[in-house]
């Protein structure tokens, strides 16, 4: 890890902590975070040349793994062509078509720059639209670092001890309630205080910055009725789930239909996307149909749109979901076999292609409290192995690990082999 730590060490001189989103700086786990050359399929290959098996793929985008052919191809012919116009391009509409298609609960879509303005925007859209103030969100679970949403939250927030961070004024974060996921009771009691003040529900339908924690049975369903009840605007935050979890994302996988849904990563095929949609009757309440504004000077990027076209034009392939959850199945489930075989307490979940590992005796964990119980030391002995061993994992143990079609039984089982040496000597 030679050329890492050196360039670790010059990163830190002018870039804040040496990254440029914090859970890359390995400040859970210690140590240094590697320093990416390149990557392909299931692949990342670090600075110093070392190939690792990769269960980040960049976050979750790389559904088809790290640069897919046809993927790359989109990009270069749309390169050609030029790089951002500022004016709309039938990519755009193309994009948007699809997106409906896949997604029928997005009659409309309007196309921003990441997860973080997908859920913002959202957000400002469904207080305009009910005139409410109040939001409610899960806690650990993390939409972005919009002021409104950073309260209590999950992911690089966790890791850092800031689940709620500094330099949100009060005033902002007042109207941010947090309850427990797959709690309905917690919602419940919060609509019955203030029901008539809450625009909306924010959650992720599979939350991934906590680990990956599934919903319970009746969960979601139950969300929904209480937004129906109240009049509330359910926001499905599927910018890690959509096109994940399934090819309709966690509301096909889970047959919930939510009002407004935020995508993000998935949707751009790697290149920085985001977007939001829902009912065509809210979402006419945007500039410039409506009076709720928001614009991006770049959003729809010609690139962005050619690489998300191809990437969601090859997940259409058939059976490539039922592959996908099969082999995430079988790698969760080797884990927990290995684990116990060792006399290591270890949970698993996993849904569609997310999955994590919980070091900890609890046997299925469903909430926030007990992910943040979890034996951490324990967590960090085993990763820093497992990067020995060629495998790379997220470097916090609140994130989902996630599993590609470049993921084949061959590196499922490799994987499971250098699990088997890890846990073996924890
Ligand atoms: C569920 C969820 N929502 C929103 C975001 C924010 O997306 P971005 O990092 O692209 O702003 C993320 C990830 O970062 C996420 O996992
Ligand atoms: N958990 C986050 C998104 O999914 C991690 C990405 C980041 O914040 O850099």
């Amino acid at each position: 890890m030679q050329k890492s730590v050196q360039l670790f060490e010059r990163a830190q001189q002018h870039i804040p902590g040496g990254v440029n989103s914090p859970v890359r700086a390995f400040k859970a786990v210690g140590g240094t975070p590697l320093f990416i050359e390149k990557a392909d399929g299931p692949y990342l290959f670090d600075a110093d040349g070392k190939r690792y098996i990769d269960y980040v793929q960049s976050w979750g985008p790389m559904v088809l793994g790290h640069n897919h052919p046809a993927i790359r191809q989109a990009v270069l012919e749309a390169v050609e062509k030029g790089l951002s116009f500022g004016a709309p391009t039938e990519a755009e509409v193309l994009m948007a078509e699809l997106v409906s298609q896949l997604v029928p609960s997005m009659e409309m879509v309007r196309m921003v720059n990441s997860g973080t303005e997908a859920t913002m925007s959202a957000i400002r859209l469904a207080r305009g639209y009910t005139g409410r103030d109040k939001i409610l969100k899960f806690e650990g679970c993390y939409h972005g670092h919009a002021d409104a949403l950073l309260v209590k939250a999950g992911s690089g927030a966790l890791t850092l001890g800031v689940p709620s961070s500094p330099g949100i004024p009060a005033d902002f974060a007042q109207h941010t309630l947090t309850v427990e996921y797959n709690n309905l009771d917690s919602v419940r009691q919060a609509f019955a205080e203030v029901g008539e003040q809450i625009a909306c529900i924010i959650v992720e339908p599979v939350a991934g910055n906590m680990n990956c924690i599934p919903p319970v049975e009746g969960f979601l369903q139950g969300l929904r009725e209480i937004c129906d009840q109240y009049g509330s605007i359910l926001i499905l935050d599927e910018v890690m789930t959509g096109f994940r979890v399934a090819l309709g994302g966690a509301q096909a996988h889970y047959g919930i239909t939510p009002d407004l849904t935020c995508l993000g990563k998935v949707i751009g095929g790697g290149m920085p996307v985001g977007a939001f949609g829902g009912k065509a009757e809210i979402m006419r309440h945007i500039a410039p149909t409506g009076p709720v504004y928001q614009a991006g000077t770049l959003s729809g990027n010609p690139v962005a749109m050619a690489a998300g076209l191809a990437s969601l034009t090859a997940i259409q392939q058939a059976g490539l979901y039922q592959q996908l959850s099969h082999n995430t199945e079988q790698l969760a489930k080797g884990f927990k076999a290995i684990a116990d075989k060792h006399g290591i307490p270890m949970s698993i979940n996993y849904a569609g292609s997310m999955f994590g590992l919980f070091f900890t005796d609890v046997e299925r964990v469903t909430n926030y409290q007990q992910a943040i119980n979890c034996n951490q030391a324990q967590f960090n002995h085993f990763y820093h192995a497992m990067l020995t061993e060629g495998v790379y994992l997220a470097p916090a143990s609140y994130e989902a690990g996630f599993v590609s079609a470049a993921h084949d039984q061959v590196i499922i089982e490799q994987t499971l082999a250098a699990a088997d040496i890890v846990l073996a000597r924890l």
